[in-house]
């Protein structure tokens, strides 16, 4: 019979569990809450392991949500009076986020802050970081807080990372494409991935800044101008529009939102985006119509967040939800969890494309394995919507490259 041993500890109404079995060597890390719409579990994602790697968002339900007034050292220590086999939650990964005084950063912060698995917090930004840091420093999860502002302190945030996250740059406002940014974030991603490459070379390096079809490869061009290429290290970060695809598949046909799960290909722009609705899990029948509305709606879901905020920036709140679940995942992979599944866009050969987004496993060294089920047996709807976005991305990808090696003979 396998053992298992759970601990809990809370924060405000949030409880954290982590459940470890010594039969499948697997941990959880869930995060619960008590208000019905708010967030539940931003690790998002027990994956469970299946032959066709299937990865399940399981969560919840049946954790007891700790009381307000316990905290999270009160809880484990509790904890560890009460069962002599209580799981000791090991908090060791150090966690960088490059734009952290940003929109996305600080939320993606705190929800980093919040993670049992992260030792230290490295938050880095040319403005404005430290107020945030001192802030964040406060709330009584085990991470370490530091600040680094500026381009001098830029080394010493990257120093022993194990996975950064690079949020810096410019959003869109209304009537802009993602593209429209690349003059400016295209140099912001170099510039970063550069010190990256120089001081955590070995480090996971998620890259969250738009155009993410573009500012990915320079990021491959600038780490192999310095020999530090690991491919399997490197991710564009898709998650918010699997996020968004389960959400509006779950509205739409009334399922249970934790049950979802909706693969997304291609790359992260208009078109390039693809929502795999025939591949939902749970099996789903769409009509035509509601196929073309899911899928539309998926592609211009950061366009109705751009149009919303009119003039105010794109997707903060709901992308630092979604970068908190592909850090999560990631660091539960480091971890050494066996059953790790995110979409992401990666050096790929599941097309003809140097870069694509798809489901991956994740493993300590990386992407260990890119799902190429999911482009068995598309519909014919999807089968021409992946034709159809091949051109576009092959453009953006090989802008950045161009981009990328350009600076590098002018330098
Ligand atoms: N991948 C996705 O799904 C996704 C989703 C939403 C937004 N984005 C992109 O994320 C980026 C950031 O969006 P935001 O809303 O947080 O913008 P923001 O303007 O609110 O924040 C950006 C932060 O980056 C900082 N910054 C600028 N240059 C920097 C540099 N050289 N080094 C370090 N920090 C620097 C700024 O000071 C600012 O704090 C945009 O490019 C946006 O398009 C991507
Ligand atoms: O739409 C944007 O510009 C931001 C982001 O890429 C998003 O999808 O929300």
């Amino acid at each position: 019979m396998a053992a298992t041993s759970a601990s809990t500890f809370s924060i405000g109404s949030i409880s954290y569990s982590s459940k470890t079995s010594s039969l499948s060597q697997s941990k959880a890390y869930r995060v619960n809450c008590n208000s019905g719409n708010s967030l539940k579990n931003f690790s998002g994602l027990k994956a469970v392991p299946s032959v066709n790697c299937e990865s399940k968002s399981s969560f919840l339900g049946n954790e007891r949500v700790a009381p307000l007034h316990q905290s999270f050292t009160q809880r484990a220590t509790n904890q560890n009076q009460t069962s002599p086999n209580a799981f000791q939650v090991q908090a060791s990964f150090k966690v960088a986020v490059l734009g952290a005084a940003g929109g996305i950063g600080q939320p993606l912060s705190l929800l980093v802050k919040m993670s049992p698995l992260v030792s230290d917090l490295h938050l880095y930004d040319i403005a404005n970081v430290k107020g945030v840091a001192a802030d964040l420093s406060h709330c009584n999860t085990p991470s370490r807080v530091q600040a680094f502002t500026g381009n001098d302190e830029l080394a010493n945030c990257l120093k022993g990372v194990d996975v950064v996250v690079i949020p810096a740059g410019v959003p869109r406002k209304p009537g802009m494409t993602r593209d429209d940014l690349f003059n400016i974030n295209a140099g912001i991603v170099k510039t970063l991935v550069e010190a990256v490459a120089d001081n955590c070379p070995d480090a996971f390096i998620h890259i969250i800044s738009n155009p993410v079809n573009s500012t990915v490869p320079i990021a491959a061009e600038v780490l192999k101008q310095k020999g530090v290429y690991n491919p399997k290290k490197l991710f564009g970060v898709t998650t918010l529009d699997v996020v968004r695809a389960n959400t509006f598949v779950a509205q739409k046909k009334n399922l249970k939102l934790i049950d979802v799960d909706v693969p997304v290909i291609g790359g992260h722009a208009g078109i390039t985006i693809l929502p795999l609705l025939s591949k939902t899990k749970p099996s789903v029948t769409f009509t035509d119509e509601e196929i073309q509305d899911l899928t539309v709606r998926i592609q211009n879901a950061g366009t109705e967040v751009v149009e919303a905020k009119a003039g105010a920036g794109s997707a903060t709140l709901s992308m630092a939800y979604a970068a908190a679940r592909f850090v999560e995942s990631s660091l539960r992979a480091l971890d050494g969890d066996t059953d790790v599944y995110e979409c992401s866009f990666v050096q790929s050969e599941l097309t003809e494309l140097p870069f694509f987004a798809s489901r991956i496993k994740l493993g300590k060294q990386g992407v260990e394995a890119v799902i190429s089920s999911d482009l068995q047996g598309l519909t014919e709807y999807e089968e021409k919507a992946l034709e159809a976005l091949k051109s576009e991305l092959k453009g953006s990808i090989e802008k950045g490259v161009t981009f990328a090696n350009k600076q590098a003979v002018s330098a």
